[in-house]
């Protein structure tokens, strides 16, 4: 396969856990489990901070940009030494999600017959994602996490550790999350998958070994993915009609380079299982319910939202600041980014997680 994202890359000061095999909610068994993490800080046995990322991000959470990350650590400006996420008081821990493409286990890695899984990885849920980062917890001897933080997707596991295993979590912060994948959401997901899915190299996940993968459909799905995570209004005032280079419009170009540049760094199997695990999504199910299952959390919590995210609107935090019972209300994050908010508000997101942490 050329031209993009290879198994292995890219290189980085990672760890790997091997965490066993993880028995999944579909009934199959992942054997030999494998979670890539990186830690900030000293471990002084009550001071652990799990911090997990969204869809495409990795466990390069805070450092600079050097020669094998191009870019800065996806939350860099609020972790580090005295910064809101203080690596000088807590053991911050970040892992590469289960099924992703960036050191943990996924469609790439390697089956028991030493051959990639492709089209044989088995479907994941946000629980199982949980239980492979429970078994990591395990493995870093980390009994009660300080707190759990998470945005998007990295919110819908941070919720399950709270749900699941409420004594283990003692601080939440849930942004730009929801209590369960909405039909918007599984519309947006399903029609990327489904846009990879379609793209003649794809070769039904068994691409590892071919010439090309299936780069364009990768490509195109995260162009559609990026103006759900971006607002109407960021897009008429940075782009309105603009054209550039006389042809397409600038618009065009912006979401040209957000493709291209995922292409480089992402699988497009893990892609599609991390989107629908992300669909799998809902805390409610056989818990009796949304509202049971949130009132089993008892973490101290912090619930936020975006005010222009479109795609997780500020409805469904609310669901989650009104049912958990160590919320206090619901913050709102002013942003004209839409969802990538809580990427980029990093002075307002520093002040809610200094105010969990503190
Ligand atoms: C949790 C995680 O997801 S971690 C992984 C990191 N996150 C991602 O990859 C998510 C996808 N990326 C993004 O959503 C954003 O780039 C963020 C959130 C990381 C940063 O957002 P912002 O700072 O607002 O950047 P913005 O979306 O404006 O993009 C800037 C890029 O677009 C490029 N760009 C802007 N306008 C144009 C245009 N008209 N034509 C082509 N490129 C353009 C810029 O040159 C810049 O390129 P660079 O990132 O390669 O330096
Ligand atoms: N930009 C984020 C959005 C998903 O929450 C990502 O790619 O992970």
């Amino acid at each position: 396969m050329t031209g993009a994202w290879r198994a292995g890359d890219p290189p980085g000061p990672r760890r790997f856990a091997g965490v066993g095999e993880v028995a999944l909610e579909n009934g199959r068994v992942l054997p030999d489990v494998t979670l890539a993490y990186e830690t900030w800080g000293e471990h002084r046995g009550d001071n652990g901070v799990l911090v997990l990322h969204a869809l495409t991000g990795d466990s390069h959470l805070a450092g600079a940009a050097d020669d094998a990350h191009p870019s800065p650590g996806w939350w860099d400006a609020l972790v580090g030494p005295g910064k809101a996420i203080d690596t000088g008081r807590f053991f911050v821990v970040a892992p590469n999600i289960l099924g992703g493409c960036q050191g943990s286990t996924g469609p790439a890695s390697e089956d028991p017959d030493g051959l990639p899984w492709g089209r044989d990885f088995p479907s994941l849920t946000v629980r199982d994602q949980v239980q492979a980062e429970v078994r990591l917890a395990d493995a870093l001897g980390i009994g009660r996490w300080h707190a759990v933080i998470g945005g998007s997707a990295g919110g819908m596991r941070a919720l399950e550790w709270a749900i699941e295993h409420p004594a283990r979590v003692e601080r939440l912060f849930v942004l730009a999350s929801s209590p369960w994948a909405s039909a918007e959401q599984i519309a947006l997901s399903a029609t990327q998958c489904d846009v990879i899915r379609a793209d003649p190299d794809f070769h039904g996940g068994d691409y590892y070994d071919a010439p090309e993968g299936p780069i364009a459909g990768l490509d195109l799905a995260r162009r559609i993915a990026h103006i759900s995570y971006r607002s109407e209004r960021e897009l008429h005032e940075r782009f309105g009609r603009d054209r550039q280079d006389d042809e397409r419009f600038a618009v065009e170009s912006y979401l040209a380079h957000h493709g291209a540049k995922l292409v480089r760094r992402f699988d497009a199997n893990s892609y599609i299982v991390l989107s629908e695990a992300m669909n799998s999504h809902d805390v409610g199910r056989g818990r009796g319910g949304v509202e049971a299952a949130l009132a089993r959390i008892t973490a101290r919590t912090v619930v936020a939202g975006i005010d222009s995210d479109r795609l997780y609107p500020l409805a469904q935090q609310q669901v989650l600041a009104d049912g958990i019972a160590g919320a206090d209300g619901l913050d709102v994050v002013s942003s004209l980014h839409g969802h990538d908010g809580f990427l980029v508000e990093s002075e307002q997101v520093g002040e809610l997680a200094k105010r969990l942490l503190d």
